[in-house]
């Protein structure tokens, strides 16, 4: 059974179209992931999920609920924690946690046992002021803060940007530990590296859904051949690859170049253009394609289109 339905989303501010036909469902129980680069449309697409904007077209239901006609009834029924903005930061830990429990009829002790996990990293600094709070502890404030009241669905928007690494793999851990206890998440991030830790993932990248699927199943769309590439010297690699008459594409992936390459091009050709070129310490190695590759094949294959498509 499908938690949330969206079906041909449009949403426009003035001349920018932030949504173009949006559709897609995530089952119950699902973690999904929205990943997209900035501007891309996801915090819009949250904002009518969770009630608080008006699509210009299309119909959403999130737990069977219509996100206009029953606005109401979903609100007790979904958790929402927005990229910013979400803890008062004059109020304590404590303070922040009882006010949202308030503001939807309940008490801390009433759902404590689905917070209880990450509110007991918290529990030391029970009396600090949420502004005081370091980055990874203010996120972990503001999820028990959306699911205070219990919700069946909950929709976090970049809850990793500006988080450390560390702060950012245990966030991830409650997610699924979460998930384990039966709730939908669906979640937005720009990294690529989360994207892998979902159950299904969502590319966004102008308003248009370009891909959903496994982040395993999701790579097989990506069907050139792919070579890392390294040299003793990136920048001139990369110069001379993005030249080459037979490179697609070539990005800087950590610390190597990922190249796709046109007409079949193999590792010979392309070591004896770069040996031709000078280069040293050359290592080439063909490589099966990641999430990130995938969604950059994707989005170039979008830019390539026609404005209007
Ligand atoms: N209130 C607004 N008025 C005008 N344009 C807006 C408004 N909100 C968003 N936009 C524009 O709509 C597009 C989608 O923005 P949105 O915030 O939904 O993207 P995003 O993927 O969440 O990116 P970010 O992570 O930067 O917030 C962008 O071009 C943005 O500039």
């Amino acid at each position: 059974m499908s938690a949330i339905v969206i079906e041909n989303i449009s949403k426009a501010y003035g001349p920018t179209q932030a949504l173009h036909d949006v559709s897609f469902t995530v089952k119950q129980g699902e973690l999904f992931g929205l990943i997209g680069p900035d501007g891309a449309g996801k915090t819009t697409l949250f904002k009518i999920l969770v009630t608080l904007l008006l699509a210009d077209k299309g119909q959403v239901t999130v737990s069977g609920l219509d996100v206009v006609s029953d606005y109401k009834r979903l609100r007790q029924q979904i958790g929402y924690m927005p990229g910013r903005f979400s803890l008062y930061q004059d109020l304590s830990v404590q303070e922040n946690l009882s006010f949202f429990a308030t503001i939807f009829g309940s008490t801390i002790e009433a759902n404590y046992a689905l917070i209880k996990d990450i509110y007991e990293q918290l529990a030391p600094f029970k009396n600090r002021r949420a502004g005081q709070l370091s980055g990874g502890m203010k996120q972990k404030l503001a999820l028990c803060c959306a699911l205070i009241h219990k919700p069946e669905v909950l929709f976090l928007d970049e809850p990793t940007t500006g988080v450390d690494a560390v702060s950012r793999k245990e966030f991830w851990e409650m997610l699924r530990r979460l998930k384990a206890q039966g709730l939908t998440i669906l979640v937005s991030t720009p990294y690529m590296d989360e994207a892998g830790l979902c159950d299904r993932v969502g590319f966004i990248q102008n308003g248009q859904i370009l891909a959903i699927d496994t982040p395993v199943d999701v790579t097989q769309r990506f069907k050139k051949p792919l070579y890392a590439v390294r040299a003793g010297s990136t920048y001139q690699l990369i110069q001379d690859l993005r030249q080459a008459s037979f490179t697609e594409s070539c990005y800087a992936f950590g610390e190597s170049l990922h190249l796709t390459t046109r007409n079949g091009t193999d590792k010979q050709q392309i070591e004896q253009y770069l040996l031709d070129k000078k280069h040293q310490e050359l290592e080439i190695e063909r490589i099966p394609p990641g999430i990130e590759d995938t969604f950059m094949a994707l989005m170039n294959q979008q830019a390539g289109q026609p404005a209007n498509q």
